[in-house]
């Protein structure tokens, strides 16, 4: 078909035509693209490619990020586009524009301004800012996610420039199931949403918290291959209770107290109902939900509709693969995880949800009796100390943590993690001298938790200690990496949720660090189970696809790796991995009977996942008339 004949062709294609809401329609004679093109995309045979169709022309389409290539339209899109002299002269390709892109980002002085830089390059153009990205992912995840993200959240509204995703404000009940309808993609596939009550390890940020769900997001198209043409990041503004923003004239969410109670879960329920009644198979992530509404969200709506908590459910995924991966570099067998001690240090939605994940991991290996035996394996610590027997405390004021008396009741789900042997509010030095634990996990948000004598004691016990400060950014980890081999004479198995560079040990050994975030470690958890959930349209998301998605990124590192502590498999693999994770997830959905993407006979679901990861590319764009 030429360009001709498909301007003719097109030209009668109608918006809200079935070739704009699902790509599946256009498969039938069209099989490589069966799964792989998003909404008013169509395949050319004459470019062997996908070219995309649009009804726009001119400005509307160089200043459309979605759309345009900068400098790089070709002379015939130029002309046929009304875009002639709209763009400079020269036409250049991709390569020579990256040239440009990353001399400009080398004036960039500090992560801060190469944050605003990329955020900039993204609203321009995407094609190009996603081929950055995959290309450097190292170098530029830690800048458009953490730690940098921390510090872009903190003061977003002060370096505010355009706005991307959509915010839904108190202000806005009543009026939200036709707001959506504000957003300009008809296809939505992944939405992250978060309230902002508790961005990263930093607090209450409000409406600032919107940079976790485009960051977040930006990763899922970079790494996991879904189109950025199909997710939306969501704020739902229901007030801040930071007092320094309140005060702020700069502030750009409502200036009010945060909503409580059921106001706030009505909000949240409008919230649901508006965008399920437009996207209704819409994968929802929530994101950055502070204790407890994070669990009261996940549990009223995970068996209605396609959603997950990403912090209680995906850091799950990853830790629980780092935990087996350090297994077997410790020459043990994954089958002996009930054989683990494990301290964690935080008893919110993140410390709970990766433990429930462990949990659920000890009961399929079978190597319990019952679930309440493997609790036994598991000793949990919120600020005042051990989660233990109310009625053992204080027998020796010194082993106890010093902090306040706990204000709040520890809910249903702490509950299940009390020591009934041991005191309550025993301090973790205590603890670690009492339990001589193999794993230490730091979910609190806290720098400095893990303390020099309770990581020297566990290193008296532990020739291979495992030491997971997860907490983000970097400033907010329980411990740093030079710390934790310092105090463990460089016998750490180290990972933790924000980058740190490998240390160099004594004897010019290397102490290698491992980043185990729940949505951006070599490898992803959540993107592969975001891609797996999206390709087989899967109605639910379930407990087993994270339990299945730690197991295959256990196995990824090889032995060689894990002999140097590197528990999860290298940069370059990434889209590998993502690949490898969704795969697994789909298999899941079809076997657990929650996919409804219709397979054809014969298709591979590897085959399935693979088409439909995209790909930042030029494709030709074609115009069509809208009649
Ligand atoms: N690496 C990763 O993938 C992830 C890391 N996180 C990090 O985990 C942290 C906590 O997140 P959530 O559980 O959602 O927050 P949360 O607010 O629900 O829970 C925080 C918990 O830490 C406890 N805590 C606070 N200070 C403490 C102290 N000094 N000692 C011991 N416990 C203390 C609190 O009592 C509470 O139980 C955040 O910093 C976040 O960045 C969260 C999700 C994913
Ligand atoms: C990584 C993440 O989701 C968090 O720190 O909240
Ligand atoms: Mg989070």
């Amino acid at each position: 078909m030429s360009l001709l004949f498909a301007r003719k062709a097109f030209s009668s294609v109608k918006l809200g035509h079935p070739l704009f809401r699902s790509s599946r329609l256009v498969g039938g004679c069209l099989p490589r693209y069966i799964h792989s093109l998003p909404p008013g995309f169509i395949s050319d045979p004459k470019y062997d490619k996908a070219v995309q169709l649009t009804e726009l022309r001119g400005v509307n389409i160089t200043h459309d990020p979605l759309l345009s290539k900068g400098t790089a339209f070709s002379m015939d899109e130029r002309e046929r586009l009304s875009i002639r002299g709209l763009v400079p002269p020269r036409q250049q390709n991709m390569e020579m524009q990256l040239k440009r892109v990353k001399r400009n980002m080398a004036h960039c002085e500090t992560p801060l301004s190469k944050f605003i830089f990329l955020n900039a390059l993204q609203d321009r153009n995407e094609t190009l800012f996603y081929k950055l990205v995959i290309d450097n992912i190292k170098e530029m995840a830690g800048i458009i996610y953490t730690p940098t993200v921390g510090l872009a959240s903190q003061k977003s509204h002060s370096i505010y420039r355009r706005s991307r995703g959509m915010y839904f404000s108190a202000q806005d009940r009543g009026n939200m199931s036709a707001m959506v309808y504000n957003w300009p993609h008809p296809d939505v596939d992944v939405i992250v949403v978060t309230d902002g009550s508790r961005i990263l390890g930093l607090g209450d940020l409000g409406a600032n918290g919107m940079q976790i769900p485009v960051g977040k997001l930006s990763l899922y198209v970079a790494a996991g291959g879904i189109h950025p043409r199909t997710v939306l990041p969501v704020v739902l503004d229901v007030g801040t209770n930071n007092q320094e923003l309140l005060h702020d004239p700069l502030y750009l969410g409502l200036p009010q107290p945060r909503l409580k109670g059921e106001e706030y879960y009505a909000m949240v329920d409008e919230w649901v109902r508006a965008v399920t009644g437009r996207w209704p198979n819409v994968l929802i992530q929530f994101e950055d939900f502070k204790h407890p509404h994070a669990y009261n969200l996940l549990n009223k709506y995970r068996n209605k509709i396609t959603c997950f908590n990403d912090d209680i459910q995906s850091t799950s995924t990853i830790t629980l693969a780092g935990i087996l991966a350090s297994l077997k570099a410790r020459g043990r067998e994954q089958e002996d995880l009930a054989k683990e001690r494990i301290i964690c240090v935080g008893a919110g939605s993140a410390g709970v949800g990766v433990c429930e994940g462990i949990i659920d991991c000890m009961v399929t290996q079978g190597k319990v009796k019952s679930r309440e035996e493997a609790y036994e394996s598991i000793f949990m610590l919120d600020q005042d100390g051990l989660l233990g027997n109310h009625s053992l405390a204080m027998k020796d004021p010194s082993n106890f943590h010093q902090s306040s008396q706990r204000e709040e009741p520890l809910d249903e789900l702490q509950l299940r993690y009390v020591k009934k042997d041991l005191p309550d509010r025993l301090g973790l030095e205590a603890l670690v001298e009492t339990v001589k634990p193999t794993v230490i996990l730091g979910l609190t948000g806290i720098r400095g938790v893990f303390t020099e004598k309770a990581i020297r004691t566990m290193s008296r016990y532990q020739e291979k200690p495992v030491i997971f400060p997860l907490s983000n950014p970097d400033t907010h980890a329980e411990c740093t990496a030079e710390e934790a081999f310092e105090w463990s004479d460089g016998r750490a198995i180290f990972a933790s949720g924000s980058p740190f560079e490998n240390v160099e040990l004594k004897g010019g050994k290397i102490g290698h660090t491992n980043q185990c975030n729940n949505s951006y470690s070599f490898p992803v958890s959540s993107i592969g189970i975001g891609l797996g959930v999206t390709v087989s349209k899967a109605s639910r998301v379930t407990s087993t696809m994270f339990l299945e998605a730690a197991k295959v990124i256990a196995e990824l590192a090889t032995e060689d790796e894990l002999k140097q502590g590197i528990l999860f498999p290298s940069v370059s693999k990434l889209r590998d991995v993502s690949h490898k994770v969704a795969t697994r997830v789909c298999e899941v959905a079809y076997t657990e009977g929650v996919a409804k993407a219709t397979l054809k006979e014969g298709e591979l679901l590897s085959d399935l996942v693979k088409d439909s990861m995209y790909t930042p590319e030029y494709v030709p764009l074609v115009h069509f008339e809208h009649e």
